[in-house]
C-alpha cells in the first residue's frame, strides 16, 4: 500500500517551528512482528553505561548501531561504531526511505524491555547529524508514548502514541526546538523495539 506524504492520518504534530508527521501504519501487523522476532534476536543488542553530571550508570534501555562503512557517531559521552545492515533492516530502511524520501546512512536501536525502560529528554542534535537532521523512527512491539516538550518553554507539550509498525518522521527545526523523551510507565507491557534512522554527514 503506498501512503502519501499528506495523508488525514499524518497530521502535523508541532504547532510551530519544527515538521513532525506520524504514519501510524507504515507496516502491517504481519509484517510488523516478524520484523520484531526477526530483530530481537539478530540485533546485536548491548546495555550500554552513560555519564550524566559526571557518574557512570547503566541505559535504562539496550541499544545498537547499524550503518554504512566508517560512520562513526557519539551519542551521550559514547562513542559507537556501527555493525553492518542486516537484511531485514535494509528491507526496513528502503521502506522508510521511499516514505520520507531521505537516504539514511546509519541508524540507532532502541529496545525497552518493559516499562522501566525509558529515554529521557533530549535532542537529536549531535553535530554529525547535520544542522535541520531528518529523522525516521520507526516501532515495532509494545506501544509506548513519545512526548515533546518546547526547549524555550517546556510547559508546551505534546505526545503521540507509538504502535507496531508506526512510522515518525522529524524533519525541519524541530531538533533546535523540541526535546523528547520515552517516558517509563506503570502498565505492565511487553518490549519494544526502535530504530531511528538518521544521516551522518
Ligand atoms: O524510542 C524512541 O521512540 C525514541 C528513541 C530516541 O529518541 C533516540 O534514540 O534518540
Ligand atoms: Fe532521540
Amino acid at each position: 500500500m503506498q501512503q502519501s506524504l499528506f495523508n488525514t492520518e499524518n497530521h502535523p504534530i508541532l504547532p510551530f517551528n519544527g515538521e513532525v508527521l506520524l504514519f501510524p501504519q507504515l507496516f502491517t501487523v504481519k509484517e510488523s512482528n516478524t520484523y520484531f522476532d526477526n530483530l530481537l534476536k539478530e540485533i546485536n543488542w548491548k546495555q550500554e553505561p552513560i555519564t550524566i553530571y559526571g557518574r557512570e550508570v547503566m541505559q535504562p534501555r539496550l541499544t545498537a548501531w547499524y550503518g554504512d562503512d566508517n560512520k562513526t557517531y557519539s551519542y551521550s559521552g559514547i562513542t559507537m561504531h556501527p555493525n553492518k545492515w542486516t537484511d531485514d533492516l535494509f528491507l526496513i530502511k528502503q521502506r522508510v526511505e521511499s516514505i520520507s524520501g531521505a537516504i539514511f546512512n546509519s541508524a540507532l536501536l532502541n529496545q525497552y524491555r518493559d516499562g522501566k525502560d525509558s529515554v529521557g529528554w533530549h535532542r537529536d542534535n549531535e553535530k554529525e547529524l547535520g544542522i535541520n537532521p531528518v529523522i525516521a523512527s520507526v516501532s515495532f512491539g509494545a506501544t509506548r508514548t513519545f512526548q515533546f516538550r518546547n526547549y524555550k518553554d517546556k510547559s508546551i507539550t505534546r505526545s503521540v502514541e507509538l504502535s507496531n509498525g508506526s512510522l515518525l518522521l522529524m524533519s525541519g527545526a524541530t531538533q533546535h526546538h523540541w526535546e523528547h523523551q520515552i517516558p517509563k510507565t506503570t502498565r505492565t507491557i511487553g518490549s519494544r523495539i526502535n530504530i531511528t534512522f538518521r544521516i551522518i554527514v
